[in-house]
C-alpha cells in the first residue's frame, strides 16, 4: 500500500492537518486527545477523508509521531505508489565495541523518531531492540535486529549490531546489506579493539560512516583523544562537526561546527529541551579552528568552492552541507559528532546527520551480479522500482508464530505478497507468503516492498543466507555473503529418549539461522558436535535449544577446532583393484597435493589430457578427495588450505567405475597427505587486557603460562594498563573467570582470532594419540 503524508502540527486545542503539503482542515483536540488519543481520533476523522489520486481509499492510521509536530501516516489504496521517494531512504546500521550504547542510542532515535512512546533501558532489560530473552538478561546483544521509522520526511531502516566478536557474522551480514553506518564511541575508553574490526568490515564493504562519540556525560570523558584515535588506530580522516560544551557531569551541549551556534539540552531526562545559543565565550576560538579546519578540508572537493574560498568567499551553509555530504559518501573523510544517547543529548543532531551526510539508496553504486546461468556475464541493477526484482536474503531468524522468517533487502523492483520469485542460487521458485515490515520482534504486514526495503518474509522453503531472490523473467544471482569458520567446539548429548528428535530439530533449525554455527553427528560414537565463534556463542545455543525447542542436554568441555594442511607439495599414484568374482573394480590415479595460502581452503584440479581417466570417472575422484578433506590424516580435523590437482590415470574397459575412482582419491588421499608433510594448525586470539597496574605482573605472568606473546603494553585513562598478546585459543577457555580472580574484578579483556598457526610438537603427538585412542 502507498502512504500518504498527512502532517499535523498541533497546539493545545487544535490540529492542523496538512494532506501531501497541501492544508485541509483544522481538528479540534480534546486536552486528553493531544498525546496517545490522537490517534483514534485522528483515524475516525481520516475515515470519512477523500485524498486527490484514489477517491476509493479507505483510509486506516499507521503511524503517530510522538513530537509536538506529528506526522500521520495514512494507507492509501494504490498499492504500489512510493510514499517516501527513494532518495529520502536511509539503510543505516549502528556499530560499536560492546558496551558503548549501540543499543541506547538506537531506543533514543526510536523514542526521538516516535517509534517508541516508552524509552527502553539496556541495564533494566527493557530495551526494544534487545529482544531475545537472553539478551535481556545480559545486557547485551546478540543478534542485530531491524526496525523502521522517520525522522525529517526520511523513512530510515536502522540495524542495531551485536559488539561482542563471537556474534561478527551478525555485523557482517549486516554491513553487506546496509548504504550507511554510525559508529560509536565510548569517550573514556575511546577507538577499542572491536571497533577496529567492525571499521574494518566496514571498509570491506565500502560502507560510509558517521562517528559519534558517545558517553560524554561519563567521568574521564575525553572528545579529543578519541578524535585522535580515530587517525591512529583506524587510519580515517575525521572530519569535527561538532565539539563538547562541558565533560562529565558538566556535559551540556555540543557547539555545531556547520551553524556555527550552541546546541544546549535544559535537562537529561527524556524529552528534555534543547536550546540553540550563542558559542560560549570560552569555546569560540577552538570552535572557529575546526571551522577552518572543516571548511579547508570540504573544498578540496569542488573546484568552484575552492576557487571562492582563495578569494576569501567562504561556502554557504547549503555548499556546506552539499560537500560533507560528498566526501562521506565517497570515504574521503568521516564526520565525527559526539553526546550522550543516556542523558538524552546529542541525539536529533546524530538523526540530522543520518539524514544530511549519509547516502540514500541512489547514492551508492548499482548492485552489481552475474547471469546464474553464465556467471562470466556480469549485470547491474540500479536501485529503482522500475527495474526487475532483485533481492538479498541476509538473515533467516525463527520464529513461533510464522515458522522462519526471512530478512531481505531489496535492491530493485517490487516484491508482492502472493507472487513467485526465483531463488537464483537453487535455480528454484519460492512463493512469497507475507511480507513484514519488522519493529524488533513486532511486525506489521504490507502487501509491497520497494526498492531500498528491508523487510521480512515469512513462508520460504529452501532459502539460505546469503542467497539471491529475482524476478524469475530476469534472473541475477548477487555477490555471496562470506561467512568465518567456526574455531570452538562441544560434544553436546541429549538427556532423556525424548529430548533426541527435539535436538536434531533444534539444531537444524538454529543453523539455518546462523551461519558461523554448524553441527554434525558421528553416528559410529553416537555423539553430537557443535561448532561456533566462541564460548559465548555455544553457550547461546545450548540455551536456545533449552528455552526455545524444550532440548535438555549435557554439554561436554569446550574444545578447539584444530585444522591440518601440509607444508609441502607431494606426488602419488595410487592404483585400486579388485577382483574377486563378479565384476572387478578398477582405477587407476596420480594425484600432487600442494600447499596454498592461509585462508585458501580446499581446491580440486584436473589436468587430465587426452583422456587417460574418462571424463565420466573425474567426478567419483572429486566426491573421493573431497569426502577425505574434513578428516585429516594426523588427528582427523578438518583439512584446509591444499589444493589437489588430478596428474594422470588410466582405467579398463570393462572394471572402472565412478565408484572405483572414488576409492582411489581416498586412498590416494591417505598416502599423499602423509608424504606431503602434514601439519596441525590452532587459532590463535589476539587477546587484549585492561588492568589496574598493580595486577600488571600477575596478569603478564599468567599470559605467559598459556603460551601468550605479548606484543606491547600501553596506558589507558584512569591509571590503567593495556596489554596486547597473541594467545592460543585453546589455553584461553574459562580465562574469564581466572581474570576475574586474579584481580579481584578490576581488569576485563577481549579477544578475537588473529590467525591460524602451527601446533607445536608436543602438542600434535598428544592430539594424534587422543584421537587413536578414540578410534580404537
Ligand atoms: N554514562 C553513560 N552510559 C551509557 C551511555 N550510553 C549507554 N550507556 C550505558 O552503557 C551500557 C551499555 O549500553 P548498550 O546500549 O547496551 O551498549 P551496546 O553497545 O548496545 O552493547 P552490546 O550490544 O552488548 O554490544 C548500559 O549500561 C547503558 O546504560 C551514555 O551516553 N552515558
Amino acid at each position: 500500500m502507498a502512504t500518504e503524508r498527512i502532517t499535523a502540527s498541533c497546539s493545545s486545542t487544535l490540529c492542523n492537518l496538512n494532506i501531501n503539503g497541501s492544508q485541509r482542515k483544522h481538528l479540534p483536540l480534546s486536552p486528553s486527545s493531544r498525546f496517545l488519543g490522537l490517534p483514534s481520533r485522528a483515524s475516525q476523522f481520516f475515515g470519512s477523508l477523500r485524498v486527490s489520486g484514489s477517491s476509493s481509499s479507505k483510509l486506516s492510521l499507521s503511524r503517530l509521531r510522538t513530537r509536538r509536530n506529528f506526522s500521520v501516516f495514512a494507507m492509501a489504496a494504490d498499492d504500489s505508489k512510493r510514499a517516501v521517494p527513494l532518495k529520502d531512504y536511509r539503510n543505516i546500521g549502528i556499530m560499536a565495541h560492546i558496551d558503548a550504547g549501540k543499543t541506547t542510542t538506537t531506543e533514543r532515535v526510536l523514542f526521538y523518531t516516535g517509534r517508541n512512546y516508552k524509552i527502553g533501558e539496556v541495564h533494566e532489560g527493557t530495551a526494544t531492540m534487545d529482544w531475545m530473552e537472553q539478551e535481556q538478561e545480559r545486557g547485551i546483544t546478540i543478534t542485530s535486529a531491524a526496525t523502521t521509522t522517520f525522522w525529517d520526511k526520511h523513512r530510515i531502516n536502522i540495524i542495531d549490531t551485536p559488539g561482542h566478536v563471537d556474534f561478527t557474522l551478525e555485523v557482517e551480514r549486516a554491513l553487506r546489506v546496509l548504504d550507511g553506518a554510525i559508529c560509536l564511541f565510548d569517550s573514556v575508553a575511546g577507538v577499542e579493539p572491536q571497533s577496529e574490526t567492525v571499521w574494518r568490515q566496514a571498509d570491506k564493504y565500502g560502507v560510509p560512516r558517521i562517528c559519534f562519540v558517545n558517553k560524554m556525560d561519563r567521568m574521564g570523558a575525553n572528545f579529543f583523544r578519541t578524535r585522535d584515535m580515530i587517525v591512529t588506530n583506524l587510519g580515517a580522516k575525521p572530519l569535527v562537526l561538532q565539539i563538547p560544551v562541558g565533560a562529565e557531569d558538566n556535559f551540556k551541549g555540543v557547539v555545531d561546527i556547520v551553524k556555527m551556534r550552541a546546541i544546549i539540552w535544559s535537562g537529561e531526562e527524556l524529552g528534555a529541551k534543547f536550546v540553540y545559543e550563542d558559542i560560549p565565550a570560552d569555546l569560540q576560538e577552538l570552535a572557529q579552528e575546526y571551522r577552518s579546519q572543516m571548511i579547508e578540508t570540504i573544498v578540496e572537493l569542488d573546484d568552484d568552492a575552492m576557487e571562492s574560498y582563495l578569494e576569501g568567499v567562504e561556502p554557504d551553509e547549503e555548499t556546506v552541507k552539499k560537500l560533507i555530504r560528498k566526501g562521506t559518501i565517497s570515504g574521503s573523510f568521516v564526520p565525527v559528532l559526539c553526546g550522550s544517547a543516556f542523558k538524552n543529548k546529542g541525539v536529533q543532531p546524530l538523526l540530522d546527520a543520518v539524514v544530511d551526510y549519509l547516502p540514500s539508496p541512489l547514492d551508492v553504486p548499482p548492485m552489481n551480479g552475474t547471469d546464474p546461468e553464465n556467471p562470466e556475464v556480469s549485470i547491474a541493477r540500479a536501485a529503482s522500482d522500475d527495474e526487475p526484482f532483485a533481492g538479498l536474503a541476509f538473515k533467516i531468524m525463527s520464529d513461533s508464530f510464522v515458522g522462519s522468517l526471512t530478512f531481505v533487502r531489496v535492491y530493485a523492483g517490487k516484491l508482492t505478497a502472493g507472487s513467485y520469485v526465483l531463488n537464483a542460487n537453487k535455480g528454484k521458485k519460492e512463493r512469497i507468503g507475507r511480507l513484514l515490515e519488522m519493529h524488533a520482534n513486532s511486525r506489521e504486514d504490507v502487501k509491497v516492498a520497494l526498492a531500498g526495503d528491508i523487510v521480512a518474509l515469512a513462508g520460504l522453503k529452501d532459502t539460505i543466507t546469503g542467497e539471491t531472490l529475482c524476478d524469475p523473467e530476469s534472473p541475477i544471482m548477487l555477490e555471496r555473503m562470506d561467512f568465518p569458520d567456526p574455531v570452538i567446539k562441544v560434544a553436546i548429548e541429549p538427556k532423556t529418549k525424548a529430548d533426541v528428535d527435539k535436538m536434531a530439530n533444534g539444531l537444524i533449525k538454529l543453523a539455518q539461522e546462523d551461519p558461523s554455527f554448524h553441527f554434525s553427528r558421528d553416528e559410529e560414537i553416537n555423539q553430537t558436535v557443535i561448532e561456533g565463534m566462541g564460548e559465548l556463542h555455544l553457550e547461546i545455543i545450548v540455551d536456545r535449544l533449552k528455552r526455545e525447542f524444550k532440548v535438555e542436554a549435557n554439554v561436554g568441555a569446550p574444545q578447539v577446532n584444530y585444522r591440518e594442511s601440509i607444508s609441502k607439495i607431494s606426488e602419488v599414484k595410487y592404483v585400486h583393484k579388485k577382483q574377486s568374482g563378479g565384476q572387478g573394480q578398477f582405477a587407476d590415479i596420480t594425484v600432487r597435493f600442494e600447499p596454498m595460502d592461509s585462508g585458501s581452503g580446499y581446491e580440486f584440479k584436473s589436468e587430465i589430457k587426452g583422456g587417460s581417466v574418462p571424463r565420466e570417472y573425474i567426478p567419483g575422484v572429486m566426491k573421493g578427495l573431497e569426502e577425505c578433506m574434513s578428516n585429516g590424516v594426523l588427528a582427523g580435523f578438518p583439512v584446509v588450505d591444499v589444493r589437489a590437482v588430478l596428474v594422470d590415470g588410466s582405467y579398463h574397459d570393462v572394471d572402472s567405475s565412478v565408484l572405483a575412482f572414488q576409492l582411489a582419491a581416498r586412498g590416494a588421499f591417505r598416502e599423499g597427505m602423509r608424504k606431503a608433510g602434514p601439519r596441525m594448525l590452532e587459532p590463535i586470539m589476539k587477546v587484549e587486557v585492561v588492568t589496574p597496574e598493580e595486577h600488571l605482573g600477575d596478569v603478564i605472568g599468567d599470559l605467559n603460562s598459556r603460551r601468550g606473546q605479548i606484543n606491547s603494553f600501553g596506558d589507558k585513562p584512569g591509571g590503567l594498563k593495556v596489554v596486547d598478546s597473541l594467545v592460543p585459543l585453546a589455553e584461553m577457555f574459562q580465562y574469564v573467570s581466572t581474570l576475574r580472580g586474579m584481580t579481584k574484578g578490576r581488569a576485563s579483556y577481549i579477544m578475537q582470532l588473529a590467525k591460524f598457526d602451527i601446533v607445536p610438537q608436543h602438542i600434535q603427538n598428544q592430539l594424534a594419540s587422543k584421537e587413536q585412542e578414540v578410534a580404537a
